[in-house]
């Protein structure tokens, strides 16, 4: 386990007529985004957001006033600070802004940003490293999904050790080679529909208006997925992401499903939120166990979330999805699913209880996360100026 260190809290400054916020630019897996230390930042909920829409450039679909990707999987906010928790090292909350919107929503999870932020903790000094390998409990806020996080932090040549960012693992929708950021979930069933299985059942077969009776699978072991076989929608689950978003037709039929199984599995009016996702499944061509396509929910996945391949993997193991149907076998206690995408394919390896076969205790995975840029985040003081009189530094 790590030391976790007193915390050392960088401060915000004055810069001209902007709020300098110490931010480090962070790939998580295959998502990229600013990551702050939360204790920085305003304790009022609409002022933080605020802070954290400007700083994206939102609302605005190409973010161009801001740090945000101009897509979802790079339109995400990272906020660490360390574990005020007994047995959490470390605990973030995880804030996504779609580009063109002007909210931003902390109640899902992301497990691909998951993947910076113990890199983050040990670059700010919030964990401090005393062996070539690094474990972290990090604690979601989001939904109290706890994580136990490995890196590597070897000792440089003054025997100060460093998160590695270079080594051998690849991750299908990153290119190259990068250091293994390995992560244990344990505990994630029903992360914010309540339940692994909302409505009691493996399957449900939904009313939807202009499409009438659906086979579908309510599930989250994560994240909540609405799983339905590509074929039912009018597609082949091997479209390019390029395609699927090109396609209004198909993402009309999709989004009327959503709404419909959002209220099924007890989510409410889902029309302005980021979750139920939607996957679309078709059987594995690439020898793995299962075809996915997945949207967040709107705009189709380069590949697919970090929960989401979870959740999609507890589904193949369980008897009666909609998932099972359409995937190779899966048996044993400890299986790996191979969830293909449309930038390859994602491992994850389930703990299944051996006294219950239906029943998934964990999961684990490897991602991999880079720093990318450090330095500060800027909003204009008009949206954001704390303390005036102590922050003339850079003024
Ligand atoms: O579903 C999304 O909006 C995208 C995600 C979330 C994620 O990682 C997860 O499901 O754990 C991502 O790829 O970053």
């Amino acid at each position: 386990m790590s030391a976790v260190a007193a915390a050392r809290v960088p401060e915000v400054a004055r810069r001209g007529s902007q709020t300098a916020i110490p931010c480090l630019l962070m790939r998580g897996g295959t998502s990229r985004g600013p990551f702050l230390d939360a204790r920085l930042l305003p304790a009022d909920p609409a002022l933080r957001d605020a802070v954290l829409l400007a700083a994206m450039g939102s609302p605005d679909p190409r973010q161009i006033d801001g740090v945000g990707g101009a897509h979802p999987l790079t339109s995400k906010i990272g906020l660490v600070r360390p574990g005020t928790e007994p047995g959490v090292d470390v605990e973030w909350t995880f804030a996504q802004v779609q580009p063109d919107g002007d909210t931003v929503d902390t109640s899902a999870n992301c497990g691909n940003m998951l993947a910076a932020v113990l890199p983050f903790a040990v670059e700010t000094g919030m964990v401090v490293p005393t062996g070539d390998r690094t474990t972290a409990r990090v604690l979601t806020r989001n939904t109290g999904m706890v994580a136990e996080i490995t890196v590597a932090t070897p000792a440089g040549a003054n025997g100060t050790r460093h998160v590695a960012y270079d080594g051998a693992a690849r991750i299908d929708g990153v290119p190259g080679t990068a250091a293994p950021v390995e992560i244990g979930f344990l505990d994630t069933a029903g992360s914010v529909a309540g339940a692994l299985l909302p409505t009691g059942r493996a399957r449900d077969t939904v009313e939807v208006p202009g499409l009438g009776a659906v086979d579908v699978t309510l599930i989250d072991n994560g994240q909540p997925l609405v799983i339905v076989e590509a074929a039912r929608l009018g597609a082949t689950g091997y479209e390019s992401p390029a395609d699927i978003d090109a396609d209004e037709e198909l993402k009309a039929r999709v989004e009327a499903l959503r709404l419909v199984c959002g209220e099924a599995m007890g989510l409410g009016d889902v029309s302005g939120r980021n979750y139920p996702k939607m996957t679309l499944v078709a059987p594995p061509r690439h020898g793995g166990t299962l075809t996915t396509r997945s949207l967040i929910p709107r705009v189709c996945h380069q590949s697919i979330g970090v929960l989401a391949a979870v959740t999609a993997a507890t589904a193949c193991v369980i008897e009666g999805t909609v998932a099972r149907f359409v995937a190779a076998g899966v048996s044993g206690t400890e299986p790996t699913v191979s969830v293909e995408h449309p930038s390859g394919e994602f491992g994850v390896t389930l703990g299944v209880d051996p006294a219950d076969p239906q029943r998934v205790t964990r999961s684990a995975l490897l991602r991999t996360a880079r720093l990318l840029m450090a330095g500060d985040l800027l909003v204009p003081r008009s949206v954001w100026d704390p303390a005036p009189a102590r922050q003339e530094k850079l003024a």
